[in-house]
């Protein structure tokens, strides 16, 4: 049984009044925390004082991004050790806007998994085509790539850990969602992927979807077999869409 989980991703909007206002009116909310988990990945600068704010409730935090290095002469790098020391649970990994803007390459975004892994914060890690490539069919042939080094350099223990988002990137922030059936499909294939490690793990690992995820579009996203929950960008930006996305998650 995969407990379904849904994720807010905030990217660099709001400041942290905005933020402390969306969580206490998330904590509000009576979200539905015995059958879906929920959690937030916040801009660094907030971890620390928005975290507090979550300390003792189910809404866990996380981050968007982690360094692939472990200390040291790297400037502007956030340390794995430093987002579990402020109480971070989870960090996101390989989100597109890191892979476009930044170039994050799939070896970087394995050294980021192995940093994130080796203390104890679970990574998030996001795959997904481009427009172009979802136009020229090429959706498994980029997927393949950007799992292999995952599924060749982890092990099943590691593999515990490990969630993983397929975000379209044409679906984000576009308002096109992928149909529930394709994204079906992908996810599929995905946990097929997975199943080449090992079969019990591909069962229990969680696949999210990402991409123009509103409260009215996730129960047709949940009643597919496996897709296990949702990585949600502009509407986790407003406490009732996410609060009904979590519903509609359970
Ligand atoms: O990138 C996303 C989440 O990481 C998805 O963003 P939107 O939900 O705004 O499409």
């Amino acid at each position: 049984m995969r407990i379904p989980l849904v994720l807010g991703n905030w990217k660099m909007n709001g400041n942290g009044e905005s933020g402390a206002v969306l969580l206490s009116a998330l904590l509000k909310s009576d979200l539905p925390f015995d059958q879906v988990a929920c959690g937030v990945a916040v801009p660094f600068v907030y971890l620390a004082t928005l975290g507090e704010k979550l300390s003792g409730t189910k809404i866990a935090i996380g981050a968007q991004d982690v360094s692939n290095k472990v200390e040291g002469a790297f400037t502007g790098e956030v340390s794995a050790s430093m987002l579990k020391d402020i109480g971070a649970s989870f960090t996101l990994i390989g989100h597109s806007e890191r892979r476009t803007y930044h170039l994050e390459s799939d070896s970087q975004i394995l050294e980021k998994t192995k940093q994130a892994l080796s203390v104890g914060l679970k990574p998030v890690v996001c795959v997904g085509e481009t427009l172009a490539e979802f136009e020229e069919d090429k959706t498994e042939t980029v997927l393949k790539q950007q799992l292999s080094k995952l599924c060749s350099e982890l092990s099943v223990k590691e593999w515990e850990s490990v969630t993983i988002a397929y975000e379209p990137v044409w679906a984000i922030g576009t308002g096109k969602v992928a149909s529930p059936e394709y994204a079906q499909k992908v996810h599929s294939f995905i946990r097929n992927m997975i199943a080449t490690v090992d079969k019990t793990i591909a069962n229990q690992t969680k696949i999210l979807y990402g991409g123009s995820v509103k409260a009215e579009n996730a129960a047709q996203l949940r009643a597919m077999p496996d897709i296990d929950g949702a990585l949600v960008g502009g509407a986790s930006l407003v406490a009732e869409q996410f609060a009904g996305i979590c519903r509609n998650f359970r």
